[in-house]
């Protein structure tokens, strides 16, 4: 019998294979972690936008986490597109009885423009979710929401950091940089300490997904017990080389490639710097 991590990814799905749920599962399995899923939004998208979306019943999520938590208890779990207040309420009531790391990648908008969370549950998340998290992995975006102030450099990125765990409650948060100019640096704080992971920018519109992809091998790395800031930083790697050696995949903002770090990354390639 071989002994495996596992991980538990609660999201919405992206038919083109990009994002969500088929992302994360990628992800996983490229990190070599059982993978699974529950879902809790069908929605018909593609490289080039949002199409429809379809909410599952709270009554058919409840039955998906229970048939994974009672069978296969994950190691670590991250949660994507959690797109309605009654959605977190019944994730927090499950968190209330684990212990495992989560990570939350606090999905809001879709690179398209198209929302994949309602305006009420923008606010709710603060105190219902992030509470219990890990990581928080918010963008620009998503940061200056869940913060309540503007965010234009690696300075705000480091307030908005700490709102996030002394105020809001989460353990650790990375603000990505993905949406300033410059070096893509992302700003990790753990409670104690800052880190900047930084990388190059590449100039690419091959993007979708990446946040997904990111928060995904940060769960991976954590369900195989590695320590937060350990898991960012291979999360950074994974993710940069997902970018820069992207796929000609689809019409608009193309997939990011999840072979390109077993095909180039070597361990600590990325600049961290306290
Ligand atoms: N053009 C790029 N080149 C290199 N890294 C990038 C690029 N765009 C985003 N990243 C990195 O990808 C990760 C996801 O960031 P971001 O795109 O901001 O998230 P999201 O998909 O949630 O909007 C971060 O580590 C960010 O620094
Ligand atoms: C189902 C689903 N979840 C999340 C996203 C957004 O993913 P993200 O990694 O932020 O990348 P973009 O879509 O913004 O490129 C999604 N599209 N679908």
């Amino acid at each position: 019998m071989h002994k495996v991590a596992s991980a538990l990814t609660i999201a919405g799905t992206d038919p083109s294979g990009g994002a969500g749920i088929q992302a994360d599962l990628k992800v996983f399995q490229e990190q070599e972690v059982y993978g699974m899923s529950v879902i809790t939004s069908v929605v018909a998208q593609n490289t080039l936008g949002v199409q429809d979306v379809q909410h599952l019943s709270i009554d058919f999520i409840e039955k998906q986490l229970d048939a994974v938590l009672t069978d296969i208890p994950p190691q670590a779990m991250k949660t994507g597109m959690i797109a309605t207040v009654d959605m977190m309420e019944l994730i927090a009531k499950k968190l209330a009885n684990t212990n495992i790391p989560y990570v939350i990648d606090p999905v809001m908008v879709a690179k398209s423009g198209d929302s994949l969370m309602d305006e009420k549950s923008r606010q709710v998340i603060r105190n219902t979710l992030i509470p219990h998290a890990t990581v928080v992995t918010p963008n620009v975006p998503e940061a200056e929401i869940l913060v309540g102030f503007e965010i234009h450099d690696n300075q705000d990125a480091e307030k908005a950091a700490k709102v996030i765990v002394n105020e809001l409650g989460a353990k650790a948060a990375v603000v990505k940089g993905g949406h300033l100019e410059g070096a893509a640096v992302d700003v990790l704080y753990d409670g104690e300490d800052f880190y900047y992971l930084k990388a190059d920018r590449f100039e690419t519109k091959h993007t979708h997904g990446t946040g997904c992809t990111f928060s995904a091998a940060i769960t991976a790395e954590l369900a195989k017990g590695k320590q937060i800031k350990d898991a960012v930083v291979i999360g950074k790697d994974f993710i940069t080389d997902a970018i820069q050696y992207p796929l000609e995949l689809g019409n608009g903002h193309g997939p990011t490639n999840h072979w390109g770090y077993r095909l180039k990354s070597l361990p600590g390639q990325r600049e961290v710097s306290k």
